[in-house]
């Protein structure tokens, strides 16, 4: 196993020290060019950790190159020309602050949907609405590859949410500058390291990320052990999230994950949040379940859960609150 070391992300080599997670081999790395290995590795993934890597993804790599270019040509702008595109609201740029309810990073950030681009530079606004549609594509392709695995019938039924020309994709553009003063280094829940991103689920259905090569990313496993996730630039990174949960009855996990800082690099991510439209209901599918097995959530819309997440801290366990063991009258 490999946490953190304290000062720096080196890892250290815990593994004969704690007794936790000693079978923990690695991020899953599903090979979309064999697609049947595929389909089962994944269901495997989305199970136990909730979290994996996709690789000959067949997302241009010109595209993702570019798009980081003028990402950081964007961060590289003076605080003042970044300010025009403050506040959020909850669409646009930001720096430091995440979501409404007090939480913050080591993080400046632009958040927009697939049709709403907050600048008016027209190369970054068309190439990232090029990414986004090739990202939702790749979304879609994994999403119908799980159906298969899980043998469920259509091969559709989770995709068509993300295809719909409704679903609710947010898009995000994260810059961690580094951190190298310690005075500014917030930690939290037992992480030494700088915060650029707190530890949370992502609400949606999936959100597939890719960064530069600066590390950062950590997943927590289901024992509760952190783990960093080596960067790879030519790949992406999915994880399964609340809705995914939710509609396989608890079988796929939605990763907690969180993001470090580094002292002398700064990470670029890019991330594409798949929801579903926003009145779409929300329910374990009955095409999952063994005969007598008990719904374990409520049936909510995504508007709901998605209102309800907004007004949330970033921490928060939302999932037990749509849960029917927690919330036996809701
Ligand atoms: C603190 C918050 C930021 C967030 C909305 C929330 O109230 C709780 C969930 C957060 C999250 C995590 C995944 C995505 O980055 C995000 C855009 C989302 O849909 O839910 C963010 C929200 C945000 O940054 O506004
Ligand atoms: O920057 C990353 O890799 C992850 C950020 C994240 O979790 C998010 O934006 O929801
Ligand atoms: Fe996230």
């Amino acid at each position: 196993m490999v946490i953190l070391s304290q000062d720096q992300n080196k890892p250290i080599n815990l593994a004969n020290k704690l007794n936790k997670n000693t079978n923990f081999t690695g991020i899953p790395v599903i090979d979309l060019s064999c697609p049947d290995d595929a389909k089962n590795l994944m269901v495997k993934a989305c199970q136990e950790y909730g979290f994996f890597k996709v690789i000959n993804h067949g997302v241009p790599l010109w595209l993702v190159s570019e798009l980081e270019k003028e990402t950081m040509a964007f961060f590289n702008m003076s605080q003042p020309e970044k300010d025009k595109y403050y506040p959020p609201n909850p669409l646009g740029y930001c720096s430091k602050t995440i979501g409404l309810n007090g939480d913050t990073g080591w993080i400046e950030y632009l958040l927009f949907t697939s049709n709403n681009f907050p600048t008016n530079n027209k190369t970054f606004s068309s190439l990232a609405k090029e990414y986004v549609e090739a990202v939702r594509k790749l979304g879609c392709e994994i999403l119908e590859l799980m159906a298969d695995g899980l043998k469920i019938e259509p091969k559709s039924v989770f995709s068509r949410m993300l295809s719909d020309e409704k679903a609710d994709t947010i898009f995000r553009l994260n810059h961690y500058p580094p951190c190298p003063n310690p005075n500014q280094r917030a930690t939290t829940n037992g992480c030494r390291n700088p915060i650029g991103f707190g530890e949370h689920t992502d609400p949606q259905l999936i959100s597939i990320a890719r960064s530069n090569t600066t590390s950062g990313l950590q997943i927590c496993l289901p024992d509760g052990t952190w783990v960093p996730v080596p960067p790879d630039h030519t790949s992406f990174f999915v994880n399964v999230d609340d809705l995914l949960q939710v509609v396989t009855n608890g079988r796929f996990k939605s990763v907690r994950h969180r993001v470090v800082t580094d002292r002398l690099k700064s990470r670029i991510s890019m991330i594409y949040f798949g929801g579903p439209p926003l009145m779409e209901k929300i329910s374990p599918l009955r095409s999952l379940m063994d005969p007598g097995e008990e719904s374990l959530y409520h049936e909510f819309t995504w508007f709901e859960y998605k209102s309800y997440t907004y007004r949330t801290r970033l921490a928060v366990d939302r999932l037990s609150f749509f849960h029917k063991r927690s919330h036996p009258l809701v």
